[in-house]
């Protein structure tokens, strides 16, 4: 059983070496050679899984560690009887945290405060619902566009897109990229509603960048400048559209799903579907590959406001600042295509907001429910005293 993995996917070693001889390759640099002698292969979204990729070959399996599944033909596979599997949901709580950092960054640096702020989330699967939970947990006014599902589950609790653009100061997209069909998705956001944005609108885009119109967007970001943009996802990654992404507030590559958390449930899950497909027991569980997170608790007093405590325990974990810094840095010392793939590949180490445990002393108990609902665990000092500093009551 020879199995092509993707350089870019962690624990790769760990998990399907017990099922096979594990062969790694870049991504960009998985093509119809590579997989010409392989049994199964695992990617991300990056390789373009097509019958001019398989037609050759002997592939029994294909994998995608991603939530997103538009780089596969599945019509391809399933014509040659090559199973498939993907991972959903398995990075969806990363992408809500980058969602929490970029807004609460941008209320900072514009002197807004989020909760006076009303938030549309245009797809509300795995990311777009949870991250309407955690909205909706901190009070934080929302609106839900989700066509598919209001005709599966009936219109209530859900908008048309054209009321929540009018409606929100904040749009978020978290859409699949769908080309063809009553709900496709590609340029979702197109000229015309880029031109109607409310002035002082802000887009995130963290779905596909086919979504939305890049070109209107930078029109409107240039021309009459008048509202604000973050954007993880861009058309034609890696060789992005330079002059957008200096319009951006935030401009990542692509990186918005790239918590080690995530990537590692999406390894596992691909691990779980080869397995079963091999009739093979599945040895490993996830808990085996997680490593302790480098911070695993903080401890707040009650000197902070509510805006502060947040964002300082979000950018203790993770500080999207970061990415946007790299993101130049990488462009500017590789070029942009290279820059963009390099941010991705050498990635620093990122856990999610569920990792860290916040103790809160006994005057700043009143930031227990907000900061559970942005996704921390607390504990409170009151209840479990530290050793060596007992709690004050
Ligand atoms: N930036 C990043 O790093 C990441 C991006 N993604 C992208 O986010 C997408 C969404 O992820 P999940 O929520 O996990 O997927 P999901 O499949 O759980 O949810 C997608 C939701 O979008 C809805 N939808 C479909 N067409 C729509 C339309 N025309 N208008 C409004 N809603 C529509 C669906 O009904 C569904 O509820 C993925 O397909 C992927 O492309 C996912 C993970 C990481
Ligand atoms: O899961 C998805 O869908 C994503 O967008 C991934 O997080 C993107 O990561 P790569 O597959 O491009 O490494």
């Amino acid at each position: 059983m020879r199995i092509v993995v993707d350089a870019n996917v962690p624990a790769a070693m760990e998990c399907f070496a017990p099922l096979g001889e594990v062969i790694r390759v870049p991504g960009r640099e998985i093509d119809a050679a590579t997989v010409r002698e392989a049994d199964a292969l695992v990617v991300r979204s990056i390789t373009r899984v097509d019958e001019a990729l398989v037609a050759g070959s002997r592939l029994r399996f294909v994998g995608t560690c991603t939530i997103g599944t538009d780089h596969v033909d599945r019509d391809a596979l399933g014509t040659r009887g090559i199973g498939f599997a993907s991972a959903p949901g398995c990075n969806a709580e990363a992408v809500v945290d980058y969602v929490l950092v970029s807004l609460a960054t941008l209320a900072e640096r514009q002197g807004f405060r989020l909760a006076e702020r009303r938030i549309g989330v245009v797809g509300a699967g795995n990311v777009g619902g949870r991250l309407l939970a955690r909205l909706e947990a901190l009070g934080i006014e929302t609106l839900a566009c989700d066509p598919p599902r209001a005709e599966a589950e009936g219109a209530e609790g859900f908008v048309e897109l054209d009321a929540l653009i009018e409606a929100c100061d904040v749009i978020c997209l978290h859409t699949p990229l769908v080309r063809e069909g009553p709900h496709a998705t590609h340029h979702l956001l197109d000229a015309r509603r880029i031109d109607e944005l409310v002035p002082g609108t802000v887009v995130l885009n963290a779905g596909r960048g086919d979504c939305l119109d890049g070109q209107a967007l930078r029109d409107r970001l240039s021309g009459r400048g008048d509202i604000s943009a973050v954007l993880d996802v861009w058309e034609g990654e890696p060789a992005i559209d330079a002059a957008l992404r200096d319009l951006a507030e935030l401009a990542t590559p692509h990186i918005a799903g790239y918590s080690l958390d995530g990537k590692l449930r999406g390894t596992h899950a691909i691990y779980r579907a080869l397995a079963h497909r091999l009739g093979l027991p599945v040895r490993l569980s996830l808990e085996d590959l997680a490593p302790a997170p480098p911070l695993p608790s903080l401890s707040l007093d009650g000197g902070l406001t509510l805006e502060e405590a947040l964002r300082l325990c979000m950018r203790a974990v993770y500080d999207v600042r970061r990415d946007h810094d790299a993101l130049w840095l990488h462009s500017r010392r590789q070029g942009l295509a290279a820059g963009f793939d390099a941010c991705r590949a050498q990635y620093p180490l990122r856990r999610e907001f569920s990792t860290l445990t916040v103790d809160l002393r006994p005057d700043a108990e009143s930031l227990a429910e907000p900061l559970a609902a942005a996704g921390f665990r607390v504990g409170s000092e009151l209840q479990a005293p530290s050793a060596g500093r007992p709690a004050v009551r």
